[in-house]
């Protein structure tokens, strides 16, 4: 194995050469992996994540990743950096639309994204999230929104929230060779019936509802379930009692995976901004691009940039001529 990208670099390239990205993207795309985890920066030749491999994971006890995007460039990072899973989450409605909550959003634009996903990633197994008011009317309506989600944002899998009441839908999809990822606890497009984004199954009550809700969702054919937002104990109680993995958010340590909405770990967002108690921020993304812009604003106010090494050079005897050229060009249109 080399020793990180530098030695990487040198390799490749030979110790001339200048570094250009894209060859260095290229050579990790057709070097091949040795070891059986998959070290960082070399993720863009690996095989194709499947269900198969998912399931593998699971017997195994490796923990599942899982991350968000909802674009080409997010997407393409993601799958760089090796994740497992990719979900285009119905939350860029907030974080990449702007909107209030992830009910405003349509299944036309989560089919944009997902195209978009789908030609950034290639190696993670990715999944559509089904957007509120494309899969609650009947069965039917799940299994053709879902269709659209594979035919034409080309992801591999859904998503929906829900748990018993949803049973129905999940066996109509499923039947249909569409893999579908259930969701329960925290289901942000009922948070007007929760009373907001609040915690689920802190009660006796609530916490029997949950197992009953993966329960269904594990019969109905769910081939995995999102616990988002539940006490620890109880989302590894659920995990146990399960043959499925759970993939959690919210949901403390003992889940089969974990899920996180990109935009929050990579702390690409403004400082005072609240985020959920659950997110730990990986990364300082919004200082980097706010530092950066600012530095590219103040060297143009200062015209400092561009300098000479952004020019495009011109022959001398060219621009002489050309000024020449040019006066004369000039004086005979005023004339
Ligand atoms: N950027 C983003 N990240 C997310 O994780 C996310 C979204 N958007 N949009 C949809 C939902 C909403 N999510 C949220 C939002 C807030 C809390 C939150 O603030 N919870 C409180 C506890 C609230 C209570 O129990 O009363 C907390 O302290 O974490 C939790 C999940 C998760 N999802
Ligand atoms: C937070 C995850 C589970 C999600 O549903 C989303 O990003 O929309
Ligand atoms: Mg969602």
């Amino acid at each position: 194995m080399t020793s990180g990208v530098l030695g990487v670099q040198r390799t490749f390239l030979g110790p001339k050469t200048r570094f250009v990205p894209e060859r260095l993207d290229s050579y990790l795309r057709r070097r091949p992996v040795h070891s059986s985890h998959t070290p960082l920066g070399s993720s863009t030749n690996r095989k194709k994540v499947t269900l198969q491999t998912l399931q593998a994971m699971y017997s195994r006890q490796e923990p599942i990743t899982m991350i968000t995007a909802h674009d080409f460039p997010s997407a393409h990072v993601a799958e760089h950096a090796g994740m497992d899973m990719i979900l285009v989450g119905d939350s860029l409605a907030m974080v990449a639309l702007g909107m209030e909550d992830t009910s405003e959003v349509l299944l036309e634009e989560m089919l944009l994204h997902c195209k978009s996903v789908c030609r950034g990633a290639k190696a993670p197994f990715i999944v559509g999230d089904l957007p509120m008011g494309s899969y609650e009317v009947s069965p039917e309506q799940a299994v053709q929104s879902a269709i659209r989600l594979v035919k034409e944002g080309r992801v591999q899998a859904v998503k929906l929230e829900g748990g018993v009441e949803m049973a129905p839908a999940i066996a109509k999809i499923t039947g249909a060779g569409i893999p579908v990822l259930a969701h329960i606890g925290l289901t942000p497009q009922r948070q007007n019936a929760l009373g907001g984004f609040r915690v689920q199954g802190k009660s006796v009550a609530g916490a029997l509802k949950l197992l009953q809700d993966a329960q269904a969702v594990q019969q109905a054919g769910a081939f995995g379930v999102v616990l988002e937002a539940i006490p620890e104990p109880v989302a590894t109680l659920v995990t146990k009692k399960l043959q499925i993995p759970t993939i959690g958010i919210g949901a403390g340590n003992g889940c089969s995976g974990q899920v996180l909405v990109q935009v929050d770990m990579s702390g690409y967002f403004p400082p005072g901004r609240r985020i959920p108690k659950f997110v730990k921020k990986f990364g300082d993304l919004w200082g980097e691009a706010s530092r950066a812009i600012e530095a590219y604003r103040e060297e143009v106010k200062a015209r400092s940039y561009p300098g000479p090494e952004h020019n495009y050079p011109m022959a001398k005897e060219e621009l002489e001529e050309f000024a020449k050229v040019a006066d004369k060009m000039l004086a005979e249109k005023a004339s």
